[in-house]
């Protein structure tokens, strides 16, 4: 892991977004994420957290402010091994998909190429051992189709650790699993900020779950409406949903 540097892994400045020129999705939102961080970003549907993480992904651009990624603008960022993403959809697996555990985490080393690149002993053993990481070695021949919820998620997640990142970037990852995998999930995901301090930015539906695991929580709506400890926002929980949910506050409600 690349811990030496100090400046903050995420960095979005005024950043504003629109998909139309209608209606803003995104407005000035300003939000850190230091090296280090467990950040939980939890919000309503459609208050921009799925775009939000386009942006800091690049896939996006912003139409006014920045977007950095360890000190340099997204826009020339390259080392992109050092991030891991796991999509909203990557649970919900088309079960005619002709690929193995094994290889799907293999295409996260070497991107598309990855399932017809001959891999070498170390690449073969480094799949393995991020097998073993995420607890499912016993699956790597399977296909990926026949798999549980959780066990696809947790081959996701293989997938984006497979190149050592140093952040972790989750978007609605426990959308349809069981609340068994979900619980062994957050456990996994301790570990892999407790034990081998990857940052972590996990957007959830799930505000009681998400401030008991994390270490920082942004509410967002447009606009960041808090960021700071969780203590803080179970302090003020009423007052800040109320503010970015409007009346209707239905806090673990998905209408996925
Ligand atoms: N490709 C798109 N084109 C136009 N509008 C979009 C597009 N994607 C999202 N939107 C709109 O932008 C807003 C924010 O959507 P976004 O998916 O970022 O929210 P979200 O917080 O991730 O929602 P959810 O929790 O329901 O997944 C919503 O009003 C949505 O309808």
């Amino acid at each position: 892991m690349n811990k030496q540097v100090a400046v903050p892994t995420i960095e979005l400045k005024n950043v504003s977004f629109d998909y139309d020129s209608k209606t803003k999705v995104l407005d000035q939102i300003d939000l850190t994420m230091p090296q280090g961080d467990f950040l939980g970003i939890v919000g309503p549907n459609g208050s921009g957290k799925s775009t939000l993480v386009k942006l800091i992904l690049g896939l996006l651009s912003p139409t006014a402010g920045e977007v950095k990624l360890f000190g340099q603008p997204v826009t020339a960022f390259k080392q992109w091994n050092r991030i891991g993403y796991v999509s909203q959809k990557a649970n919900s697996f088309n079960s005619g998909f002709p690929a193995t555990v094994f290889e799907v985490v293999a295409s996260g080393l070497f991107g598309k190429a990855g399932l017809f690149k001959w891999l070498n002993k170390k690449d073969h053993a480094k799949i393995l051992r991020t097998l073993d990481m995420v607890g499912i070695k016993d699956l790597a021949s399977r296909n990926i189709g026949k798999l549980s919820g959780g066990q696809q998620q947790r081959t996701f997640i293989a997938r984006a650790l497979v190149s050592n990142p140093d952040i972790l970037i989750l978007d609605e990852p426990t959308v349809g699993i069981d609340s068994e995998s979900v619980d062994r999930f957050y456990e996994l995901l301790e570990h892999l900020h407790g034990h081998l301090g990857i940052s972590i930015l996990l957007i959830s539906h799930d505000i009681g779950v998400i401030t008991n695991k994390v270490s920082q929580v942004a509410c967002l709506n447009k606009k960041i409406h808090f960021h700071g400890d969780p203590k803080d926002f179970t302090h003020n929980q009423e007052a800040i949903l109320s503010t970015a949910y409007g009346h209707d506050v239905r806090l673990l409600e998905h209408s996925h």
